[in-house]
C-alpha cells in the first residue's frame, strides 16, 4: 500500500540532508519555514542568511532530489527566502530606496488564548524559573497553562519541570506538549541536543521558534489558557523578532537588583514599549538572603534596586522573591517551589503574581 504523503516524510527526507553552514542537518538549523502539500505538489520554504545564498542554493537542489524520491509527490519546489528576521535598519536607507516590507502582523496560536512573554535583558537572573513557578501558580488558579521555552541557549524548562523525554506527535504529525505536574511543556532541549544549540545564530533561533510555535497542537484538551514563553535573555534581534511573531499579550520583566542586571532590564522594557507589547510588571529575583540558620537577612545584591529602577519608568512591581537554595535545588529535581512548598512564603509570591496577572489580562478559569 503507498504510505500517504505527509508534512512529517517530507521533514525526514530533509533531515537527511546537511546545511554546510551550521554542520548539522537542514531541519535541525531551523531553517525550514514551511511545508506545503497540495496533491502531490510540495514546497518547502528555507529561509536563508542572504550572505550564505550561494552554498544555500546548493543546499536547496539537494534538498529537491531528497523530496523529490518520496512516493507519492509530482513535483517538487524548494523557495529560499532571506530570513525576515534582518530587516535593513531604517535610518541608514539610502535615498530612493524601497523601505523593507515590515515583519508580518502576528498570528494567533490555534487553541492559545493570552500569550505572556518572560524576558530578562541578563543571562542567569532566574527567567526560567519565574516562568515555570508563574506558570504553575497560574495553574493552582485554575487555568489551562502552557510554557515554552524559547531560550534555545540554556533550554532548561524540561529539567526544571521534570518535563523530560521526546514529545510525540498527534495522527496530523504536529508535537504534541510534554504535560508535567498538569501543565504543558515544549521546549528546543525536547527537540535538539543539547551540545547542539550553543551553535545556533539569531536568525536560526527564530526560524526553529517559528516552526515550533506553529507545529505544536496547543488546541488538544481544551486548549490553554495563558501560555508562558520563556524568551532567550537579552534583548538583540533573536528576542525582538521572537515577540514580533507570536501576539504576545503582555510582557514580565525578570531582574536581579545589581545594576548592571537593572540596566539591561530597562533595555528589555524600551525593547517592549517600542514595539507596542504591554510590560505586566517586574520580577525582584534573588533580592534579599534569609540565613536558613540564624534567620538574618543579607542584602547580596543590593537591595530594592529592582523597585527604583521600575519606579522609574512606570513599570508595576509584581513581586519580590527572595535567595533560597530551596528554588536552586528543587528546580534541579523537577520540582518547582509552588509544588514543593505551595504554602511557603515565596510559593505565595508567585500566586499573588499570578492573581495580578490574571486580572491584568481579564482571564479567569470561567473563560474555559
Ligand atoms: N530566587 C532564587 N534563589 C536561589 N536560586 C535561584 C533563584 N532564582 C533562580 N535560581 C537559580 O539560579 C540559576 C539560574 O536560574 P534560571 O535558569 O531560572 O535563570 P535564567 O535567567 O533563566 O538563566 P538563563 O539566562 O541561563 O536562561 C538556577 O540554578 C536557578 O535554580
Amino acid at each position: 500500500m503507498l504510505r500517504p504523503l505527509t508534512e512529517k516524510r517530507v521533514r525526514d527526507a530533509l533531515g537527511t540532508i546537511m546545511n554546510p553552514v551550521t554542520g548539522g542537518d537542514v531541519v535541525s538549523s531551523g531553517i525550514v519555514e514551511s511545508v506545503a502539500i497540495k496533491d502531490g505538489d510540495v514546497t518547502v520554504i528555507l529561509a536563508i542568511d542572504p550572505r550564505t545564498l550561494d552554498a544555500m542554493e546548493a543546499v536547496g537542489k539537494e534538498c529537491e532530489g531528497a523530496v523529490a524520491k518520496l512516493s507519492g509527490v509530482k513535483s517538487v519546489r524548494i523557495a529560499l527566502t532571506a530570513h525576515r528576521a534582518e530587516p535593513a535598519r531604517e535610518p541608514s536607507m539610502p535615498r530612493g530606496a524601497v523601505p523593507p516590507p515590515k515583519p508580518p502582523a502576528p498570528q494567533p496560536l490555534n487553541g492559545v488564548r493570552k500569550i505572556v512573554a518572560v524576558a530578562s535583558g541578563k543571562g542567569g537572573v532566574g527567567k526560567s524559573t519565574t516562568s515555570v513557578n508563574l506558570a504553575l501558580a497560574l495553574k493552582q488558579r485554575g487555568l489551562k497553562v502552557a510554557v515554552l521555552d524559547a531560550d534555545i541557549y540554556g533550554p532548561s524548562i524540561p529539567k526544571m519541570l521534570g518535563a523530560g523525554g521526546r514529545p510525540d506527535f498527534t495522527p496530523d504529525d504536529r508535537i504534541r506538549p510534554v504535560v508535567s505536574h498538569g501543565i504543558k511543556a515544549i521546549s528546543m532541549g525536547h527537540l535538539v541536543p543539547e551540545d547542539r544549540a550553543t551553535i545556533w545564530r539569531g536568525p536560526m533561533v527564530i526560524g526553529a521558534i517559528q516552526q515550533l510555535l506553529g507545529g505544536v497542537a496547543w488546541d488538544e484538551d481544551g486548549g490553554v489558557d495563558v501560555l508562558v514563553v520563556d524568551l532567550p535573555p537579552g534583548t538583540g534581534d533573536a528576542q525582538l523578532s521572537l515577540v514580533q511573531t507570536v501576539p504576545v499579550d503582555g510582557a514580565v520583566l525578570v531582574s536581579t537588583p545589581q545594576d548592571i542586571a537593572l540596566i539591561d532590564a530597562r533595555k528589555a522594557y524600551d525593547m517592549f514599549d517600542q514595539i507596542g507589547i504591554r510590560v505586566l510588571g517586574m520580577v525582584e529575583n534573588m533580592s534579599q538572603f534569609t540565613c536558613p540558620d540564624c534567620g538574618s537577612t543579607h542584602d547580596i545584591f543590593g537591595h530594592g534596586g529592582a523597585i527604583a529602577a521600575a519606579k522609574e519608568k512606570g513599570i508595576a512591581i509584581l513581586g519580590q522573591v527572595p535567595l533560597d537554595p530551596a528554588i536552586m535545588r528543587q528546580g534541579e529535581q523537577g520540582l518547582p517551589i509552588v509544588i514543593a512548598a505551595p504554602d511557603s512564603a515565596i510559593a505565595q509570591a508567585y500566586l499573588a503574581m499570578a492573581d495580578r496577572i490574571m486580572i491584568d489580562l481579564a482571564v479567569a478559569p470561567a473563560d474555559q
